[in-house]
């Protein structure tokens, strides 16, 4: 543990990232960066493809040398440092699966203290309650002694956040944490890295393609756009100021800055009036959209649906008439008939 307390567990001081080109000029993909991470905060890093993402974790990390500047962690420049004491300042959980299916549990989280242990690897008392720790962290330390090609990729993932707390280091950088995985299972490790930010007081930094999860689970978000430009904030901050929807504009689907989802962009056919609110109101713009329709509140031409909730159901009212759905399916069948 450091004898000072550093707030800023991350700081980057002017760094340029890119890669070094024989010849022409450099490929410079973010210049002059001043970034911090703060103790307890959990950073998410997003950006489309190609964008930088892996080149500013590895930069970072000091797996890769920067254009110019530096990384710091706890005041430490860990370009200056060697490999060992490099290992006590950050960990790194990369995306890779894990291929090691003849060790342990233990033994893989028990590999996350090799800063601490001596040439022969034998763990002290202080080694055993760590991995302990740590594996009770990620809730897996009724899973210790098994082997990790008995375990699902949800729970590997767990193993190596659980290794790298084990390492017991200020600052732990994830790639693509979430790859892999299942929904339920995505949700549940952000949630995991969440909470571990705010128990442990370690600041954590990821990467990942998971907008809606980063934006649910972040505190900050770097938002890279293919640009060469690198925006910062609370997530709100950044769905507000419209610059998620500028990084991911696409021609085929738009972010909807109101519900945070993504829509996709079908050809507009006519406008329908929707009458009603809440859930029911929800899933049926949700559906009316899908086919083209334009909804509105407002009267229209054509017709407009009302919904009648506490039997969920859908009335069409066209010219007089109206057509009672049981169903979205029905009541998007019967709107064929109409329109
Ligand atoms: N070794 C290299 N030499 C030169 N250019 C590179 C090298 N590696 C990556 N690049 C370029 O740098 C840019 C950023 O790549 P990077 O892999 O960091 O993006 P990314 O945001 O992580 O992408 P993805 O989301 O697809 O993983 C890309 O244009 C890529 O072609």
């Amino acid at each position: 543990m450091s004898q000072n307390y550093f707030k800023d567990i991350l700081e980057t001081d002017g760094l340029s990232i890119g890669y070094k080109q024989r010849r022409g000029e450099d490929l410079c993909l973010l210049s002059d960066l001043n970034l911090t991470v703060r103790r307890g905060e959990l950073v998410c890093l997003l950006g489309p493809n190609g964008s930088g993402k892996s080149t500013l974790m590895r930069t970072i990390a000091g797996l890769q040398a920067p254009l110019k500047g530096r990384t710091l962690v706890e005041g430490v420049p860990i370009r200056e440092r060697n490999f060992g004491e490099i290992a006590r300042l950050l960990s790194i959980v990369l995306t890779e699966r894990l291929q090691v299916g003849n060790l342990s549990v233990y033994h893989i989280v028990s590999l996350g203290r090799h800063p601490y242990t001596s040439w022969m690897g034998r763990l002290s008392d202080k080694d055993e309650s760590m991995i302990k720790w740590a594996l009770e962290q990620v809730g897996l330390w009724k899973y210790a002694n098994k082997f990790i090609n008995q375990l699902s990729d949800g729970e590997r993932q767990r193993v190596m956040i659980a290794k790298a707390l084990a390492q017991d280091t200020p600052l732990i950088m994830l790639d693509e944490p979430t790859a892999h995985l299942d929904l339920p299972n995505r949700v549940e490790i952000m949630r995991l890295l969440r909470n571990l930010a705010k128990e442990t007081d370690k600041a954590i930094l990821l990467s990942t393609h998971e907008l809606d999860l980063a934006l649910q689970a972040a505190d900050i978000i770097w938002l890279m756009s293919k640009n060469n430009d690198l925006k910062i904030g609370a997530p709100e901050d950044l769905v507000l100021s419209g610059s998620i929807e500028d990084t991911f504009k696409n021609k085929s689907f738009s972010f909807d800055r109101k519900t945070g989802n993504f829509i996709m962009n079908y050809q507009k056919k006519q406008k329908i009036q929707l009458v009603g609110n809440d859930v029911m109101g929800f899933w049926t713009q949700r559906a009316l959209s899908r086919e083209g329709y334009q909804v509105t509140r407002e009267k229209t031409d054509y017709c407009s649906i009302h919904l009648i909730e506490d039997r969920m159901e859908w009335e069409i009212h066209s010219n007089g008439e109206v057509t009672n759905c049981k169903s979205i399916q029905d009541l998007l069948l019967g709107l064929n008939t109409y329109l």
